[in-house]
């Protein structure tokens, strides 16, 4: 170890030391800290973390109980995996700040973006405008013929792989459909194409960009070490940030020149559209260049979320076949073969419907939610949760816990069947959107995104594992990131029906 090394290790060590007694006195004086495993120095209860740590602190729960109280490095962690310890957290005006990972302290997006900002202000307008301009039933109405032309691009993509016997791989043509999709609604423009090589710069930077903000940062976990920046996440995740802000600027650029160029001009039907509209009329409150990030904040959090969705049920229902065949038989009777599905049917299709929410349960996109932060010292259940602790509420957790759900195990949609319960954040036994003020402002798009394409990709299509598999030895394991996405991908074969 060269000297310039040796102390930059010494100074962490006796930072993380220091910090570590600091904090240990500080709690000892707040009160009673909820009930965890042991913590070591420096490290805390990292060891106990596997590359699934939704599933490590399922299984710690059961020991430790519905709240515990871990380090994870220097920073404190509350994890709450029962649902009403969760309505409780969820509810508390305290709790509902956030732990901004370093990664996302790039291009000024954490001091912009909707997802990390605290629930100032800013953040309170920037949900107002979601809420009114852009997820407003007359905005989503208006736009939902651009989403069907995408549905029809990846029906034909599905029927060309039969005609060529190619493997469809799900989760990719998921991934392009969700950000075709996204593009369309928002910007009137398509980002990817199926089968092409040729460059798709902002579907390649998506990637990139989501990929570097999932991946472990030591800084997260030692913030002391964000001046060097171990591993180089904060340098490459400023490339990423940077290219694509570029690319929304250019757009808006193109936008606005369209509008000042012509009179006769044509309204067109996306957000894009709305939120230029807003911004020209409230410049104080939302000026023109917020929109970039707010575009950037909804184009991310939409396209992982929706298309990681969409392989879950995929493979939920290739590994049922006689389940896919109810929820087609479903949209024949509702539909009709031959008609396409619209925004409209979604209503009538409680199978499907059930089917959808079955996966929330058993493996839902945000297993942990996106960690909340304590702004406050705050009392839950009888215990303390301390100042800038982040929060994970482990609905995986929740979705597995037999005392609520009869065999946890299998998926079985009947259950929804059964018992009614919707997704809107009311019942906190299935909180795939999470719930309250934080709650996801892309719910009412979601729940139109992604019923569609998995009725596009069922309703005249019947679908067989790769290589002779067995349906039920299709892989559910699970890989933890932005949104929770399959170990293994989907690849499967389709027969057209
Ligand atoms: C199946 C699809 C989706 C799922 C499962 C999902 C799930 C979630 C969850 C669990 C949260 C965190 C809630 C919390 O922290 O308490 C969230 C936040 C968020 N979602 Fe979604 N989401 C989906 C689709 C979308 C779409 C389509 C958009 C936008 C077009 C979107 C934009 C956002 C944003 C901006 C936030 C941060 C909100 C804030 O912090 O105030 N999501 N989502």
């Amino acid at each position: 170890m060269d000297f310039i090394n040796f102390w930059i290790a010494f100074l962490f060590v006796g930072l993380t030391c220091f910090q570590f007694l600091r904090s240990n006195s500080r709690h000892r004086k707040l009160g009673k800290l909820p009930p965890g495993p042991y913590c070591f120095p420096i490290i805390g209860n990292i060891p106990q973390l596997s590359r699934n740590p939704h599933q490590s602190l399922a299984k710690l729960a059961k020991t430790y109980g519905p709240i515990m109280y871990l380090k994870l490095g220097s920073v404190d962690t509350i994890v709450v995996s029962s649902p009403e310890i969760a309505k409780e957290v969820l509810q508390h005006q305290a709790l509902l700040g956030r732990r901004i990972p370093a990664a996302a302290e790039v291009h000024e997006h954490n001091t912009n973006s909707m997802a990390w900002l605290p629930m100032a202000n800013h953040w309170r307008i920037l949900r107002k405008i979601s809420k009114e301009q852009v997820f407003s039933v007359p905005r989503l109405e208006a736009s939902q013929g651009l989403r069907q032309e995408k549905l029809q691009k990846l029906f034909d993509y599905i029927h060309e792989c039969i005609v060529n016997h190619q493997l469809v791989d799900v989760g990719e043509a998921a991934f392009i459909t969700a950000l075709n999709l996204m593009s369309a609604t928002l910007f009137s423009v398509d980002c990817a194409q199926f089968n092409s090589d040729s460059t798709q710069e902002l579907k390649e930077t998506m990637r990139a960009m989501t990929k570097v903000v999932a991946s472990f940062n030591l800084v997260d976990i030692f913030p002391v070490l964000k001046a060097i920046d171990p591993q180089r996440v904060m340098h490459k995740s400023n490339i990423y940030f940077g290219q694509i802000y570029s690319i929304l600027d250019n757009m808006i650029n193109q936008r606005l020149n369209l509008r000042a160029e012509s009179s006769e001009y044509m309204e067109k039907n996306d957000f894009l559209e709305a939120l230029l509209d807003y911004s020209q009329s409230n410049p104080s409150e939302f000026p023109r260049d917020r929109i970039k990030h707010l575009l950037l904040d909804l184009f991310v959090g939409g396209t992982d979320a929706t298309a990681a969705t969409v392989e879950w049920i995929m493979t939920d229902l290739i590994r049922s076949p006689e389940i896919m065949s109810k929820a087609r038989n479903e949209l024949w009777d509702v539909v009709g073969q031959n008609n396409k599905v619209k925004e409209s049917d979604i209503s009538r299709l409680p199978y499907l419907q059930s089917v959808i929410k079955e996966t929330f349960r058993y493996h839902p996109t945000g297993p942990l939610l996106i960690p909340h932060k304590a702004e406050v010292d705050t009392e839950i259940n009888g215990y303390i949760v301390p100042k800038n602790s982040q929060i994970f509420v482990n609905i995986w957790a929740i979705g597995r816990d037999s005392k609520i759900w009869s065999n946890p195990e299998s998926f079985d949609p009947e259950r929804f069947l059964k018992r009614e319960i919707d997704i809107k954040g009311q019942d906190f036994d299935l909180i795939p959107f999470g719930s309250g003020k934080r709650m996801c402002p892309g719910f009412p798009l979601a729940t139109r995104m992604v019923p569609l394409m998995v009725a596009t990709m069922i309703q005249n299509f019947d679908w067989k594992p790769e290589n002779g598999m067995k349906p039920e030895e299709v892989d559910i394991s699970e890989k933890f990131g932005v949104a929770l996405q399959k170990a293994v991908p989907l690849k499967a074969i389709p027969i057209k029906l």
